[in-house]
C-alpha cells in the first residue's frame, strides 16, 4: 500500500456564518503528521472539513486530485478515513460488529480480509471480539475505533486526539499501534494534546492557534523551537 499525498490550499470553513479557519493551506505525506494547538484554535474543525463534514471553500487533494467538499462517503470512497474524537463506537454493539460497520462501503471479501487483519493488528482486540464495544476501557475503544476506521482501507488516515483521557501506558500503546500503521504505507494526520509524545513519533508538524498556522516544520525541529516549547511543553 502506498500512502496518499494530502494538499490543502487557502482552505476556509466555518460553523452558520462563523468562520474558524482562514485560508489555511497545509501537507501531509506519507508518515505521520501531527497538529497541535490549544482547545478551539480549530483542530477538530480541520479534520471535519477535510472528510467532507463542513461546508468550505479552498482545495483539498488527495495524490493531486480534488475531493468534493460536503461528501463524507466519497471521500471515504477516496481513501479518507476520520477517526473522531468521543470515538463514536455502537456501545451495544460487539467489537466483531463495530469493525464490521466500518468496512460497509466494501465488498464481503475484502471485508472479512480486513477483519482478518485488524485482529493481527490489534492484538487486544483479537481476546474480545464478542465483548460488547460500551463495556471496554477507554483505551481499548480507542483502539476499536482505529480498526474500525481501518476497515475502508484508507490511504489516508486521520485522528483527532486519539489519546484523550487514556492511561500513559495506554498511550504509548496506541501511538505504537499509530506508528506500525504508518509504516505499512498509510499516511496519518493526526490532532493530539500530548504534543511531545506525538511530535516524537512524527515526521512533521503543524501548530494551529485561533485559525491559522503560526508554526509548521520537521517535527524534530518544532520539538526544540521556542514556540512549542513554550506554549505546550511548559519549558521556560
Ligand atoms: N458545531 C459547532 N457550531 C458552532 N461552533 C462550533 C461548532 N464546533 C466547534 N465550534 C467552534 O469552532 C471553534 C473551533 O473549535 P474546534 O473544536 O475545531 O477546536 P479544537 O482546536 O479542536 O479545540 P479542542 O482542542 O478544544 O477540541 C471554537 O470556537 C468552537 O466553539
Amino acid at each position: 500500500m502506498s500512502g496518499a499525498h494530502l494538499t490543502v490550499q487557502n482552505l476556509s470553513t466555518g460553523y452558520h456564518g462563523f468562520q474558524v479557519l482562514q485560508d489555511l493551506s497545509l501537507q501531509a505525506a506519507p508518515g505521520i503528521t501531527v497538529i497541535v494547538g490549544p482547545n478551539g484554535a480549530g483542530k477538530t474543525t480541520l479534520l471535519k472539513a477535510l472528510a467532507g463534514l463542513l461546508p468550505r471553500t479552498g482545495t483539498v487533494a488527495l495524490d493531486g486530485s480534488d475531493l468534493p467538499a460536503m461528501n463524507a462517503t466519497a471521500c471515504v470512497q477516496r481513501g479518507l478515513a476520520l477517526v473522531a474524537e468521543g470515538r463514536q463506537l455502537f456501545p451495544q454493539m460487539t467489537v466483531t460488529e463495530n469493525l464490521e460497520l466500518g468496512g460497509w462501503l466494501v465488498p464481503s471479501r475484502t471485508r472479512a480480509d480486513r477483519l482478518a487483519q485488524a485482529f493481527e493488528d490489534f492484538p487486544r482486540l483479537k481476546e474480545r471480539t464478542t465483548q460488547l464495544a460500551g463495556t471496554m476501557s477507554g483505551g481499548e475503544q480507542q483502539m476499536v475505533a482505529v480498526a474500525r476506521a481501518m476497515m475502508s482501507g484508507p490511504r489516508l488516515l486521520m485522528l483527532d486526539e486519539p489519546s484523550l483521557g487514556l492511561a500513559p501506558r495506554m498511550v504509548d500503546e496506541l501511538l505504537a499501534i499509530v506508528q506500525r500503521i504508518a509504516a505499512q504505507g498509510v499516511t496519518v494526520l493526526m490532532v493530539e494534546q500530548n504534543v511531545r509524545k506525538a511530535l516524537q513519533i512524527a515526521q512533521r508538524g503543524y501548530v494551529l492557534e485561533r485559525g491559522r498556522i503560526v508554526a509548521s516544520g520537521a517535527a524534530a525541529d518544532l520539538l526544540q523551537s521556542d514556540v512549542v516549547r513554550q506554549a505546550y511543553l511548559g519549558v521556560a
